[in-house]
Parts: C-alpha cells; structure tokens; sequence
C-alpha cells in the first residue's frame, strides 16, 4: 500500500498534513507491527488500508480481488444483545462452516458460547473479538492495540494466542502498537513511523522465530532499537 498523502480538515487549525509518502508491502504469512508516537497516524493508515477512509492520495492493493480482511480495533464491537457465538456468527459469510469448535477452544471461550458481552471482562471480550475475525479465515488480519490496558498477564497470554493462531492459519498479520517490547515478542518485522506529517523512519527485519527469543535476546533488541529510532520510540 501507498500513502502519498492524507490531511485532516480542523475547524479551528484548519488543514492538517498527517501521513506523507508512506508506502510498504506486506509478504503473505508475516506477522508486522506498525509503531509510532501517540498521534502520528497509525489509526489512520490502518483505517486507509481498510477502505473505512477514502479521502488520501495513494493507493491500497489486497493481495487478490476477493481477499478476506478482518479487523480488531481496542474496542471489541460486540453487540451487546447477542451471545458471544451470534457475534461471531454475524460476521460470517453466508453457507460458512467454519470449524467454531476449535477455534472457541483455542481461544479458551467453549464455556462462554451463550454468554452475553456484560458477563465478559475486556479480557474475554477482546478474545470474543479475536474469535470474530479469525472466524472468517482471513487472509489479512489487521489490529489496531488489541491488548491496550490489559492487565500484563491477561495481554500475554492474548498474544500467545494470537501467535498459536497467527501460525496455525497462515494469515498475513499487520497490528498496531506503541508498545515497543509487545512488538518485539510478536512480530517479524517492524514498521516505525514518526514525524508531522509522518513517514517511514524504520523497517527492521525480526528474522529469529518469536519462540526462539530469550529475554536476554529481547534486552539487546530493545537497547538496540532504542539507540537506533531514540525519537520514535522514546514516547
Ligand atoms: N477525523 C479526524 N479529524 C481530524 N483530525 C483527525 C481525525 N482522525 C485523526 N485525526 C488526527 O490525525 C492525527 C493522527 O491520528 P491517529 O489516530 O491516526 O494517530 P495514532 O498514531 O493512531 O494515535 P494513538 O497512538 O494515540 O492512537 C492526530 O493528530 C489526530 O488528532
């Protein structure tokens, strides 16, 4: 995809230049991140990637013309009057016969299938959303701070839920974060974005497999990427 440009309109500051020249491809089966400071555009790009913004100069290419894409936002947009399985349903094509028992069972929610979104806390409810998404089979998943203000248990066995599912279903992952260790534990490659109006200042590659990275491995990466991006990673 390729941003040439998106600007905001504001009634008090007028037109605002937020993305300019951003452009990458994502190869099939990776698992990117996209990081930047609070505000510089990560929502909007993945907003652009998803046809919800169509006001920007560039260019969005699915990987084919009928390619599923799903999207988890930090919200999990239940309906809040259907059970956890009608939600998931919902967003099935017609005469879908997705295998829901494996999935639900992966995702550890097989005993909340008639329960209602007020009887979930955010944990479970992100896991319901997480369920919606990977339910269509995607071949693209986008995420935009699925775990934001969970407790740091509750977000680290999402993310290695995410990972067995991520691995299981080969689809081609892009997730947004500002949290720089999240992106180091998951991802294979780092998108860093900063800057007024923002672009590109960072793509690192992450070859080694998230199961083989120690923590003395993500120490070194971290100091790394800190002394390497100090502007974009220090906010
Ligand atoms: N609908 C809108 N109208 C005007 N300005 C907007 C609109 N949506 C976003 N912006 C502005 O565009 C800029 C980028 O916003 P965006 O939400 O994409 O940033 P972000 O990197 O996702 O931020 P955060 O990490 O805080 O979620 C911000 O300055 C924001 O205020």
């Amino acid at each position: 995809m390729r941003i040439d440009a998106k600007d905001f309109d504001r009634v008090e500051s007028g037109r605002i230049a937020v993305l300019r020249d951003l452009a990458f491809s994502l190869e099939p089966g990776s698992f990117t991140c996209l990081i930047g400071p609070s505000g510089c555009g990560k929502t909007t790009t993945l907003r652009i990637m998803l046809g919800l913004d169509r006001d920007f100069r560039g260019e969005v290419r699915p990987p084919s013309h009928d390619a599923r894409i799903a999207a988890v936002f930090q919200e999990p947009r239940l309906l809040p009057w259907r059970t956890v399985e009608q939600n998931v349903r919902l967003a099935l094509p017609k005469n879908a016969t997705p295998d829901l028992d494996t999935l639900f069972e992966t995702l550890g929610l097989s005993s909340m299938r008639s329960s209602y979104p007020e009887e979930l806390s955010l944990g479970l409810a992100r896991r319901v959303a997480l369920a919606r998404a990977f339910a269509i089979d995607p071949d693209v998943l986008l995420l935009d701070e699925p775990f934001v203000s969970l407790d740091e248990a509750t977000a680290k066995r999402m993310r290695a839920l995410l990972l067995r599912l991520w691995r299981g279903r080969g689809v081609t992952v892009l997730m947004v974060t500002h949290n720089v260790r999240e992106a180091v534990a998951l991802a294979d490659r780092l998108l860093l974005i900063d800057g007024r109006p923002a672009h590109l200042t960072g793509d690192v590659p992450l070859p080694l497999p998230q199961e083989m990275r120690t923590p003395e491995h993500m120490a070194t990466l971290l100091d790394d990427l800190g002394k390497t991006y100090p502007d974009t990673l220090q906010s």
